[in-house]
């Protein structure tokens, strides 16, 4: 008889249940909560990382997160402009779009990306469903500034619908495109509306995918990353000009988002491997959080970390069993 011989390298399997073990809290915590996940098209460097961000946003769902994914694609608009030789401007971070480039903005999130993030999820089981910001009213426009064009500003979301597919375990996978009350196309920064449906769906947090690591101070200093932040602190950033270009709509959209109901929002790079996972599941976190209130902020710079902000979140639990454990210690 010839056996298979033991070649596993010694003491790997006990690296891997660690870490497994490590994830246990974290998976608890967030278990049951809706995230939206917003995959910027910087972070969309090629077909493998983008199949792997995917992965892990299945392995979220699989322990019980409830993923939304907005995904934008500024860059390969912008690849689709020059080939059409369509000029290519933008004011203030938002590009001016004439109605023959929201032509090409729809076809290229809805045609292309929507579609690849689509099949690189349903590659693991049927988890994805694809839907324009223009589907059903899923976002609805109006125009930000007529030297804008096609460009909208987000006055209402469906949030029906999207709950409906979330209540059906269903990913929704939605491209930054906007219907407009008279009934045409808007080009939406895909950021704003990260943070209008995590504020609209009542999300529990939004993570923003991007190229950089997080937040910098001073983004010429790559020593200056800020690991946590507050509302505040991100307004003055916005309003003294401490960030510029992309990252002036994540914060905008960040502040949004947390000063209606959400309570974290984070920056992280999606071209570093698995940085999803590594945020969500593990106590050291990587790039910028940003926090809803001061509380928060105390608690997650706190020296214990983020389980004394887990045990912030869930005080009411905490406070309840504390209870319940007193009045069934005073009985016996
Ligand atoms: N203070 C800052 N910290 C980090 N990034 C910054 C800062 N100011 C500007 N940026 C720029 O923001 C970019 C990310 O935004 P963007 O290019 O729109 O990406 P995405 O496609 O993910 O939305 C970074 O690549 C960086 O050049
Ligand atoms: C109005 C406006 O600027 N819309 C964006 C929509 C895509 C987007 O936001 O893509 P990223 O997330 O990759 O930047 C654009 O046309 O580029």
């Amino acid at each position: 008889m010839k056996y298979a011989k033991d070649t596993r390298p010694e003491g790997a399997s006990t690296e891997a249940a660690k870490i497994l073990v490590e994830a246990l809290p974290w998976i608890k915590n967030i278990t049951g909560k809706t995230v939206v996940i917003k995959y910027g098209g910087s972070a969309m460097v090629d077909e493998k990382l983008r199949a792997d961000v995917m992965s892990d946003i299945v392995l979220l769902k699989i322990v019980g997160v409830n993923p939304v994914i907005v995904h934008g694609g500024g860059k390969a608009i912008t690849r689709a402009m020059d080939l059409m030789e369509i000029p290519v401007e933008f004011k203030d971070g938002q590009r001016v779009t004439t109605p023959e480039a929201m032509n090409l903005v729809r076809t290229v999130l809805m045609g292309e990306v929507n579609q690849e993030l689509v099949e690189a999820l349903n590659h693991h089981g049927n988890f994805a469903v694809g839907v324009s910001g223009a589907d059903g009213g899923v976002i609805v426009a109006e125009q930000a500034s007529p030297d804008l064009g096609r460009v909208g500003r987000i006055t209402r979301i469906n949030r029906p619908l999207l709950d409906d597919l979330v209540a059906s375990d269903y990913i929704p996978v939605i491209a930054s495109v906007a219907i407009g009350e008279d009934g045409g196309f808007y080009n939406v920064n895909a950021d704003m509306v990260a943070g209008h449906i995590a504020a609209a769906i009542g999300a529990h947090k939004a993570v923003f995918l991007t190229d950089v690591d997080g937040l910098y101070e001073n983004f010429e200093d790559k020593s200056s990353l800020i690991s946590n932040l507050t509302v505040f602190e991100a307004r003055y950033m916005v309003e003294n000009n401490v960030v510029s270009t992309g990252m002036i709509p994540k914060l905008k959209s960040c502040i949004h988002a947390l000063e209606n109901g959400v309570q974290r929002a984070h920056i992280i790079n999606g071209t570093t491997p698995h940085s999803l996972l590594l945020e969500m599941l593990t106590s050291t976190g990587v790039g910028t959080t940003m926090h809803s209130t001061e509380e928060a902020y105390r608690f997650d710079s706190h020296p214990l970390g983020k389980f004394a902000s887990k045990l912030l979140e869930n005080r009411e639990e905490v406070e309840a069993a504390q209870k319940a454990s007193i009045q069934s210690s005073s009985v016996h």
